[in-house]
Protein backbone atom coordinates (compact mmCIF):
# COMPACT_ATOMS: atom_id res chain seq x y z
CA UNK A 1 0.00 0.00 0.00
CA UNK A 2 1.07 3.14 -0.75
CA UNK A 3 2.15 5.95 2.12
CA UNK A 4 0.65 9.19 3.52
CA UNK A 5 -0.92 11.52 1.11
CA UNK A 6 -1.36 8.44 -1.07
CA UNK A 7 -3.04 6.43 1.60
CA UNK A 8 -6.49 5.51 0.87
CA UNK A 9 -8.73 6.11 3.67
CA UNK A 10 -12.30 4.73 3.91
CA UNK A 11 -13.06 6.88 6.25
CA UNK A 12 -12.44 9.91 4.05
CA UNK A 13 -14.19 8.74 1.71
CA UNK A 14 -17.21 8.06 4.04
CA UNK A 15 -16.95 11.78 5.18
CA UNK A 16 -16.36 13.60 1.78
CA UNK A 17 -19.74 11.87 0.21
CA UNK A 18 -21.74 12.44 3.33
CA UNK A 19 -20.81 16.23 3.01
CA UNK A 20 -22.08 16.23 -0.51
CA UNK A 21 -25.26 16.50 0.17
CA UNK A 22 -26.60 20.02 1.14
CA UNK A 23 -30.08 21.08 3.35
CA UNK A 24 -32.04 21.78 0.53
CA UNK A 25 -30.99 17.79 -0.51
CA UNK A 26 -28.51 19.84 -3.64
CA UNK A 27 -25.25 17.77 -4.56
CA UNK A 28 -22.00 19.69 -3.99
CA UNK A 29 -19.75 19.05 -6.08
CA UNK A 30 -16.39 19.86 -4.63
CA UNK A 31 -16.90 16.85 -1.79
CA UNK A 32 -18.12 14.74 -4.95
CA UNK A 33 -14.64 14.99 -6.39
CA UNK A 34 -13.12 14.34 -3.01
CA UNK A 35 -14.90 11.30 -2.72
CA UNK A 36 -13.69 9.74 -6.33
CA UNK A 37 -9.83 11.16 -5.38
CA UNK A 38 -10.05 9.06 -2.44
CA UNK A 39 -11.62 5.80 -4.16
CA UNK A 40 -8.86 6.82 -7.21
CA UNK A 41 -6.18 6.44 -4.53
CA UNK A 42 -7.75 3.18 -3.33
CA UNK A 43 -7.64 1.72 -7.01
CA UNK A 44 -4.08 2.71 -7.60
CA UNK A 45 -2.81 1.17 -4.28
CA UNK A 46 -4.18 -2.33 -6.24
CA UNK A 47 -1.81 -2.43 -8.95
CA UNK A 48 -0.76 -1.11 -12.32
CA UNK A 49 -3.28 -3.01 -14.22
CA UNK A 50 -5.73 -0.66 -12.59
CA UNK A 51 -4.14 2.38 -14.18
CA UNK A 52 -6.67 2.66 -17.65
CA UNK A 53 -9.07 3.10 -15.30
CA UNK A 54 -7.93 4.92 -12.28
CA UNK A 55 -6.21 7.34 -15.50
CA UNK A 56 -9.94 7.91 -17.02
CA UNK A 57 -11.69 9.17 -13.86
CA UNK A 58 -8.54 11.39 -13.28
CA UNK A 59 -9.38 12.77 -16.98
CA UNK A 60 -13.10 13.36 -15.83
CA UNK A 61 -12.18 14.70 -12.11
CA UNK A 62 -9.88 17.20 -13.60
CA UNK A 63 -12.47 18.50 -16.14
CA UNK A 64 -14.53 18.80 -13.61
CA UNK A 65 -11.94 20.65 -10.96
CA UNK A 66 -11.44 23.23 -14.19
CA UNK A 67 -14.93 24.01 -13.95
CA UNK A 68 -14.56 24.68 -10.13
CA UNK A 69 -11.35 27.00 -10.62
CA UNK A 70 -12.44 29.16 -13.22
CA UNK A 71 -14.22 32.65 -13.35
CA UNK A 72 -17.86 30.48 -13.07
CA UNK A 73 -16.80 28.52 -10.37
CA UNK A 74 -19.91 29.34 -8.18
CA UNK A 75 -22.25 27.98 -11.23
CA UNK A 76 -20.49 24.63 -10.58
CA UNK A 77 -20.87 24.62 -6.50
CA UNK A 78 -23.66 21.87 -6.76
CA UNK A 79 -24.88 19.29 -9.69
CA UNK A 80 -27.51 21.28 -9.52
CA UNK A 81 -26.46 24.55 -10.33
CA UNK A 82 -23.41 23.22 -12.84
CA UNK A 83 -27.08 21.69 -14.98
CA UNK A 84 -29.08 24.89 -15.00
CA UNK A 85 -26.19 26.77 -16.07
CA UNK A 86 -24.86 24.79 -18.60
CA UNK A 87 -28.34 23.99 -19.85
CA UNK A 88 -29.80 27.36 -20.01
CA UNK A 89 -26.58 29.04 -21.79
CA UNK A 90 -26.48 25.90 -24.40
CA UNK A 91 -23.14 24.43 -23.01
CA UNK A 92 -24.07 20.69 -23.50
CA UNK A 93 -23.61 18.89 -26.59
CA UNK A 94 -27.55 16.61 -26.57
CA UNK A 95 -26.77 14.87 -29.40
CA UNK A 96 -23.72 14.76 -30.48
CA UNK A 97 -20.27 15.25 -29.16
CA UNK A 98 -19.02 18.16 -31.02
CA UNK A 99 -18.79 22.13 -29.73
CA UNK A 100 -18.90 21.11 -26.08
CA UNK A 101 -17.16 17.78 -26.26
CA UNK A 102 -16.59 18.12 -22.10
CA UNK A 103 -19.17 19.63 -20.67
CA UNK A 104 -20.08 18.99 -17.20
CA UNK A 105 -23.03 17.64 -17.59
CA UNK A 106 -21.51 14.53 -19.64
CA UNK A 107 -18.47 14.11 -17.87
CA UNK A 108 -20.06 14.23 -14.55
CA UNK A 109 -22.54 11.58 -15.99
CA UNK A 110 -19.82 9.01 -16.54
CA UNK A 111 -18.72 9.50 -12.95
CA UNK A 112 -22.58 9.23 -12.08
CA UNK A 113 -22.83 5.83 -13.92
CA UNK A 114 -19.23 4.89 -12.42
CA UNK A 115 -21.34 5.56 -8.96
CA UNK A 116 -23.80 3.13 -9.69
CA UNK A 117 -21.42 0.67 -10.25
CA UNK A 118 -19.61 1.21 -6.69
CA UNK A 119 -23.01 1.36 -4.83
CA UNK A 120 -23.46 -2.38 -6.29
CA UNK A 121 -19.93 -3.29 -5.70
CA UNK A 122 -19.78 -2.27 -1.86
CA UNK A 123 -23.25 -3.33 -1.42
CA UNK A 124 -22.28 -7.04 -3.07
CA UNK A 125 -18.82 -6.96 -1.12
CA UNK A 126 -20.94 -6.33 2.33
CA UNK A 127 -23.54 -8.82 1.76
CA UNK A 128 -21.00 -11.88 0.35
CA UNK A 129 -20.18 -15.19 1.78
CA UNK A 130 -16.62 -14.99 3.70
CA UNK A 131 -15.03 -17.01 0.47
CA UNK A 132 -16.55 -15.06 -2.00
CA UNK A 133 -14.14 -13.82 -4.79
CA UNK A 134 -13.64 -9.81 -5.22
CA UNK A 135 -13.40 -10.34 -8.88
CA UNK A 136 -17.16 -11.96 -9.24
CA UNK A 137 -18.49 -9.52 -6.90
CA UNK A 138 -16.68 -6.54 -9.44
CA UNK A 139 -17.67 -8.36 -12.16
CA UNK A 140 -21.26 -8.85 -11.84
CA UNK A 141 -21.72 -4.93 -10.39
CA UNK A 142 -19.82 -3.94 -13.79
CA UNK A 143 -22.23 -5.91 -15.54
CA UNK A 144 -25.12 -4.63 -14.18
CA UNK A 145 -24.21 -1.17 -14.87
CA UNK A 146 -21.26 0.29 -16.40
CA UNK A 147 -20.37 -2.61 -18.91
CA UNK A 148 -23.92 -1.35 -20.12
CA UNK A 149 -22.09 1.92 -21.93
CA UNK A 150 -19.17 0.80 -22.90
CA UNK A 151 -17.48 -1.13 -25.98
CA UNK A 152 -16.30 -4.63 -26.22
CA UNK A 153 -12.57 -3.54 -25.61
CA UNK A 154 -13.04 -1.76 -22.67
CA UNK A 155 -15.61 -4.66 -21.54
CA UNK A 156 -12.98 -7.44 -22.10
CA UNK A 157 -10.12 -5.24 -20.23
CA UNK A 158 -11.88 -4.44 -17.51
CA UNK A 159 -12.74 -8.27 -16.86
CA UNK A 160 -8.79 -8.98 -17.31
CA UNK A 161 -8.31 -6.35 -14.55
CA UNK A 162 -11.00 -7.80 -12.06
CA UNK A 163 -9.12 -11.35 -12.03
CA UNK A 164 -6.06 -9.13 -10.25
CA UNK A 165 -8.48 -8.23 -7.30
CA UNK A 166 -7.01 -9.47 -3.94
CA UNK A 167 -9.64 -12.06 -2.49
CA UNK A 168 -12.46 -10.24 -0.10
CA UNK A 169 -10.56 -9.96 3.03
CA UNK A 170 -7.60 -9.01 1.63
CA UNK A 171 -9.26 -6.34 0.27
CA UNK A 172 -11.07 -5.36 3.41
CA UNK A 173 -7.97 -5.20 5.06
CA UNK A 174 -6.00 -3.23 2.22
CA UNK A 175 -9.02 -0.53 3.67
CA UNK A 176 -7.13 0.49 6.03
CA UNK A 177 -10.22 0.49 8.37
CA UNK A 178 -9.27 -1.92 10.95
CA UNK A 179 -10.83 -5.84 11.31
CA UNK A 180 -12.61 -7.02 8.04
CA UNK A 181 -15.61 -6.54 10.41
CA UNK A 182 -14.87 -2.88 10.96
CA UNK A 183 -14.15 -2.10 7.62
CA UNK A 184 -17.81 -3.84 6.89
CA UNK A 185 -19.29 -1.43 9.78
CA UNK A 186 -18.07 1.14 7.84
CA UNK A 187 -18.88 0.31 4.39
CA UNK A 188 -22.52 -0.10 5.91
CA UNK A 189 -22.42 3.94 7.09
CA UNK A 190 -21.27 4.70 4.13
CA UNK A 191 -23.75 2.77 1.75
CA UNK A 192 -26.64 4.86 2.46
CA UNK A 193 -25.05 8.47 1.48
CA UNK A 194 -23.34 6.81 -1.51
CA UNK A 195 -27.17 6.00 -2.81
CA UNK A 196 -28.57 8.88 -1.70
CA UNK A 197 -26.42 11.29 -3.82
CA UNK A 198 -26.77 8.46 -6.69
CA UNK A 199 -30.65 8.84 -6.22
CA UNK A 200 -30.34 12.73 -6.59
CA UNK A 201 -28.07 12.85 -9.58
CA UNK A 202 -30.11 9.88 -11.31
CA UNK A 203 -33.33 11.89 -10.51
CA UNK A 204 -31.77 14.98 -11.60
CA UNK A 205 -30.86 13.76 -14.96
CA UNK A 206 -33.58 12.25 -15.59
CA UNK A 207 -35.81 15.25 -15.27
CA UNK A 208 -33.68 17.11 -17.67
CA UNK A 209 -33.21 14.03 -20.27
CA UNK A 210 -29.98 14.06 -19.53
CA UNK A 211 -29.12 10.13 -19.09
CA UNK A 212 -27.96 9.62 -22.18
CA UNK A 213 -25.67 12.61 -22.57
CA UNK A 214 -23.36 11.32 -25.70
C1 LIG B 1 -14.70 1.89 -0.71
C2 LIG B 1 -13.52 1.24 -1.25
C3 LIG B 1 -13.72 0.06 -2.09
C4 LIG B 1 -14.04 0.35 -3.46
C5 LIG B 1 -12.91 0.86 -4.22
C6 LIG B 1 -13.27 1.15 -5.60
C7 LIG B 1 -12.27 1.98 -6.24
C8 LIG B 1 -12.78 2.42 -7.57
C9 LIG B 1 -12.17 3.65 -7.99
C10 LIG B 1 -12.46 4.21 -9.13
C11 LIG B 1 -13.47 3.64 -10.06
C12 LIG B 1 -13.19 3.99 -11.43
C13 LIG B 1 -14.26 4.78 -12.06
C14 LIG B 1 -14.13 4.69 -13.52
C15 LIG B 1 -14.90 5.74 -14.22
C16 LIG B 1 -15.20 5.28 -15.59
C17 LIG B 1 -15.97 6.30 -16.34
C18 LIG B 1 -16.29 5.74 -17.73
O1 LIG B 1 -17.22 4.99 -17.85
N1 LIG B 1 -15.48 6.09 -18.72
C19 LIG B 1 -15.62 5.51 -20.05
C20 LIG B 1 -16.45 6.43 -20.92
O2 LIG B 1 -15.86 7.69 -20.99
P1 LIG B 1 -15.95 8.55 -22.33
O3 LIG B 1 -15.16 7.80 -23.36
O4 LIG B 1 -17.39 8.62 -22.69
O5 LIG B 1 -15.33 9.87 -21.99
C21 LIG B 1 -14.24 5.26 -20.62
O6 LIG B 1 -14.33 4.77 -21.92
C22 LIG B 1 -13.58 4.30 -19.69
C23 LIG B 1 -12.38 3.92 -19.72
C24 LIG B 1 -11.74 3.12 -18.61
C25 LIG B 1 -12.38 1.83 -18.22
C26 LIG B 1 -13.44 1.93 -17.18
C27 LIG B 1 -13.76 0.59 -16.58
C28 LIG B 1 -14.52 0.83 -15.31
C29 LIG B 1 -14.51 -0.31 -14.38
C30 LIG B 1 -14.98 0.14 -13.04
C31 LIG B 1 -14.59 -0.77 -12.01
C32 LIG B 1 -13.31 -0.42 -11.31
C33 LIG B 1 -12.71 -1.62 -10.65
C34 LIG B 1 -12.18 -1.34 -9.34
C35 LIG B 1 -11.85 -2.53 -8.59
C36 LIG B 1 -11.99 -2.38 -7.12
Amino acid sequence: MAEGADMFSLREVLVAFKGCLSEQQEVRVDPYLEGWKGLVRFLNSLGAIFSFISKDAVTKIQIIEGYRNSDQREKYLTIQSMVEYELSNGLVDLDKRSEHPDSGCRTLLRLHRALHWLQLFLEGLRTAKEDAKTSVICSDSYNASLANYHPWIIRKAAMVAFYALPPRNTFLENMNVGTTEEAMAMLGDALPFICKVYEITEDLYAQHKLLGLP
